[in-house]
């Protein structure tokens, strides 16, 4: 990913000291392009929960670099500062995924030794993140260019929901990935980005990066959706995930759901771009299995913005004493899913179809 020009990874190591942690301020996008400097666990649970950091998989990395910072202070809370790291968050599973993978690299080792195996561990979840973002890009870019195919010339409309870009991941995204390929490809690409209520991670990530990239896109209201697709504006639907269960249902950022319902009801293909870490194998029905995240109020009731003489503000804008609900995920049943875009290929969102992709899972 570029910022003016400059490329960057969404976290990464210091060079300058070689241990602390950088990661961008999301929540200051898109006013200020901040870098912050992380350098205990204290710092990393409180940038993902109060998600400076985000994202399903950047979440996970950003832990396992929490696991690092731990390990650099005090190598005997091996298994206190993972417990910790993992409660930040409910829903991602990504987050568990990689502190799994931190506990089984480093809980054999002598203390001595466990911060610079966690240090190389973060960086190898780092690395494969990136990597494995790059392969959903090439094996997502066929289902733009099937379209394209279709209607030489004219854009190719894509709606995407919530940010599954290169600030959810390390690098490239999930559901932006294929799209950034397609932009580079030189296909005609163009995208409908929701704002994503309550927190407007579409008007305020989505539409920053693809911006930042030169992509063609336009932000709507997170209720145009079922217009845009009956009147025959959008072509395919494509999200990121932050849990798949072992039969295809998929959660996603609130809101998912109710574009899955309208793309079936216009016949518009819906897909799911996905990480091997975003899988949950140990569940089944994403409904009743999968514990949603429900965030305060606040996040309902008031709005974050910039005033035109530049100064970053938040207002109130429900009325007086009403209360709010903030639940933050929904659940996609399989059955709503037109196919997921894996790193290894795509596939039918069937249990059939990701055991048999993922055999070493099961
Ligand atoms: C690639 S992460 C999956 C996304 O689609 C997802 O909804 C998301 O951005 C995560 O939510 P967030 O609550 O912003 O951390």
């Amino acid at each position: 990913m570029k910022i003016d020009g400059v490329a960057y990874r969404s976290i990464w190591v210091e060079p300058s000291d070689g241990w602390s942690v950088r990661i961008l301020d999301q929540t200051k996008l898109p006013w200020q392009v901040e870098w912050l400097r992380l350098t205990d666990e204290d710092q990393v649970t409180h940038a993902i929960r109060a998600m400076q950091t985000r994202g399903a998989p950047l979440i996970g990395a950003t832990a396992a670099y929490g696991v690092a910072l731990a390990m650099r202070r005090d190598p005997t809370t091996l298994e206190e500062s993972c417990r910790r790291l993992a409660g930040t968050r409910p829903t991602a599973i990504n987050l568990r995924w990689a502190i799994e993978r931190m506990l089984a690299a480093l809980r054999n080792l002598p203390p001595a030794h466990r911060a610079a195996a966690a240090y190389a561990e973060a960086a190898a979840i780092a690395d494969d993140d990136a990597a494995t973002c790059e392969a959903i890009g090439r094996n997502g870019l066929p289902l733009l260019q099937e379209i394209a195919d279709r209607k030489p010339n004219i854009p190719v409309n894509v709606l995407t929901h919530c940010n599954a870009g290169w600030l959810a991941t390390v690098d490239w995204g999930t559901a932006l990935a294929p799209i950034y390929m397609a932009h580079d490809a030189g296909l005609p690409i163009h995208v409908w980005v929701d704002e994503t209520r309550p927190r407007n991670q579409g008007a305020a990530l989505t539409a920053f990066e693809l911006g930042a990239h030169g992509v063609p896109h336009t932000v709507v209201a997170d209720n145009a959706g079922g217009h845009l697709m009956q009147h025959g504006e959008v072509d395919i639907v494509i999200v990121g995930t932050d849990r798949v269960t072992r039969q295809g249902d998929v959660a996603n950022k609130i809101g998912t759901y109710l574009k899955a319902l309208a793309a079936r009801d216009n016949g518009v293909p819906f897909w799911v771009a996905l990480p091997h870490s975003t899988l949950d194998m140990r569940v089944a029905d994403g409904i009743t299995e999968i514990p949603i995240e429900e965030r305060s109020q606040a996040e309902v009731t008031d709005l974050t913005g910039r005033t035109a003489d530049g100064r970053i503000e938040t207002i109130r804008v429900v009325a007086g004493g009403s209360p709010a609900a903030n639940p933050a995920f929904d659940v996609t049943p399989a059955r709503l899913v037109t196919g997921l875009v894996t790193e290894r290929g795509r596939i039918a969102a069937t249990a059939e179809a990701i055991a048999g992709l993922y055999p070493e899972k099961v």
